[in-house]
């Protein structure tokens, strides 16, 4: 299944690639466009990407980077993002990759809370670095991939022009559970965390994708998430970058999606729901066919049916929509594909019964809800098949901590006797009666009432079935376990206030004929939800609760 052991350098994925199909496009960037629109295209081979990594990975390494270095890497999808990537995997640094979505404010947070030895960023970045001082304590080295701002900041490319084109370099040879890169979470819970990924953690990752997914070498990847863009090489996959904002995937221009996948008849994609929703709603007006994507993985987030529905009439009969389940520090958990989500677990999910995310794929274990750290795993921990609890997952590609956040690490981590640890997810759901997993939403965005436990997830779907509602949210005013639960409501666009106590009424029927939807006490009309810059489909139901607080008082 897997051609290398566990615990190699990822990097070993690309030098096996370049021995094997050493002329085989590793990766494409859209450079330019001509007069008419047309664009162009530049590209590495396999061979290419392998060389031009070495020779990146001795230019670090000649001018003080060394192994072990923690390497914030701001620079946007291009040919420089792969090589530099892996030119750090080779050298054994450590690549800190941070969103530049989550805004300012939460970077130099994060930036604090890692302490970065390197920067290597475009200009931009670097801007406002300075400006912000992001890294100022504890920065050695900076480079820019741009032009040089600074004496002290010099181009990436006058270090690589004093190596040799074809310079050999040997990968380091990590040691057991060395951390290979920092990934930071999104934040939808709270400051993002930085996990801790291991060499294991990525080949488990990449091997469990291959398996679940059948990718096969020579496909044709058009990825429009950044990360996931770094395992096409890895799964002897060609990574087209697409031409788009990849911070600002709910902006994405569909056109140049049609774009890239006619250009190269992409049979793969990775996307977030938010991107996918704008795609499909393109697609549909223009009767877009996508006869060579076959598969299309989207993950992040649920994604909502009618997007499903959308998309995949676009894409040939056979073709589907892979929606894996997991977060930054474990992925993927469990997986579902279009066709059952549609023909078998839409309907359960629209009475409330929770998300369909499919089959475990890694241990995974239902625990009761605690807010508390628990040390040590116990049996008596887990709850019967049917009720909703914490997921907790076991396996290879769960990564073992956050870098220096200790309280979160006691709060998501249970140990086994025999070494081996559970991460809680702070995710809730159940195990079906044929062992699939069904998410109901993030344990913090329960609401409890008069000893009444509410889950976001189940409460929102039911109300979503309304043709007029785009999504809901549902907040707790107060503290546990006797809150208010609110229930917000954004409409679709175009609808006016005027129609706000009609629609309010036909919730409050669909609210009638739930049981577990009785304890909702208000239902208030928000013009815009508070969502996240990267999946662009976490609602930030924090912020929405401070404003729910006001509009009742
Ligand atoms: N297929 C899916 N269906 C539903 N929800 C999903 C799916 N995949 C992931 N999620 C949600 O996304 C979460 C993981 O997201 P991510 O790692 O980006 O950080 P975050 O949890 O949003 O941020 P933070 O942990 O900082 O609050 C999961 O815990 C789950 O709540």
């Amino acid at each position: 299944m897997m051609d290398c052991d566990l615990t190699e350098n990822l990097a070993i994925h690309l030098t096996r690639r370049a021995e094997q199909q050493p002329y085989t496009a590793a990766v494409i960037f859209p450079e330019g466009r001509d007069r008419d629109g047309h664009v162009s295209y530049t590209h590495l081979t396999y061979q290419q990407l392998e060389q031009q990594s070495n020779r990146i990975a001795c230019a670090l390494s000649q001018y003080g980077v060394r192994c072990g270095d923690r390497t914030v890497l701001m620079v946007k999808p291009s040919l420089n993002f792969f090589s530099l990537t892996f030119a750090l995997f080779k050298l054994g640094a450590i690549p800190v990759l941070i969103d530049p979505g989550m805004g300012v404010k939460n970077i130099k947070q994060c930036l604090e809370e890692v302490q970065p030895d390197v920067f290597i960023g475009i200009d931009k970045a670097h801007v406002a670095r300075l400006l912000l001082g992001w890294g100022k304590n504890s920065l050695r080295l900076s480079i820019t991939t741009g032009v040089s701002l600074r004496s002290t900041v010099p181009t990436l490319r006058t270090l690589v022009q004093r190596v040799a084109e074809a310079a050999p370099f040997t990968a380091h040879q990590p040691q057991n559970n060395e951390t290979a890169a920092i990934l930071f979470t999104s934040g939808s819970t709270g400051p993002p965390k930085g996990a801790i990924y291991t060499h294991t953690n990525f080949n488990a990752q990449i091997a469990a994708l291959k398996q679940l997914y059948a990718i096969e070498p020579g496909e044709i990847d058009l990825c429009t998430f950044p990360l996931f863009a770094l395992f096409a090489p890895a799964l002897g996959m060609t990574a087209v970058i697409p031409d788009m904002d990849a911070t600002r995937p709910a902006q994405v221009n569909p056109q140049r999606i049609f774009e890239a996948i006619d250009n190269f008849g992409v049979t793969n994609m990775f996307g977030s729901p938010a991107l996918l929703r704008r795609v499909a709603q393109q697609g549909l007006l223009q009767h877009k066919q996508l006869p060579t994507l076959n598969r299309v993985i989207s993950a992040g987030a649920p994604v909502p049916a009618t997007v499903l529905e959308q998309f995949t009439s676009m894409m040939a009969p056979e073709a589907k929509i892979y929606t894996p389940y997991g977060a930054t520090e474990s992925l993927p958990v469990c997986s579902i594909d279009s066709t059952t989500l549609l023909g078998e677990t839409r309907y359960l999910s629209d009475q409330g019964k929770g998300t369909c995310v499919g089959q475990a794929i890694i241990d995974v274990q239902i625990i009761a809800i605690d807010d508390e750290p628990i040390e040590h795993w116990t049996e008596d921990l887990t709850v019967a098949d049917g009720v909703i609890g914490e997921i907790c997952v076991r396996g290879p590609q769960v990564t073992s901590g956050y870098f220096n956040r200790e309280q979160s690490n006691k709060r998501s981590k249970i140990f086994v006797e025999d070494g081996s640890f559970y991460h809680r997810m702070g995710d809730v759901g159940y195990r079906d009666d044929q062992g699939r997993i069904w998410f109901c939403g993030r344990k913090d965005h329960r609401v409890e009432h008069n000893g009444e436990t509410l889950f976001s997830i189940p409460c929102e779907a039911v109300f979503n079935t309304h043709g007029d509602v785009f999504r809901t949210a549902l907040v707790g005013l107060g503290s546990r376990p006797n809150q208010r639960a609110v229930l917000c409501v954004e409409l679709n666009p175009g609808i006016g206030k005027e129609r706000h106590d009609s629609i309010r009424q036909q919730l409050r029927d669909i609210q009638n004929n739930y049981p577990h939807t009785q304890a909702i006490d208000t239902i208030l009309f928000h013009p815009r939800f508070p969502v996240d810059i990267r999946h662009n489909a976490k609602i930030f139901r924090e912020k929405l609760a401070v404003w729910a607080a006001k509009e009742v008082s």
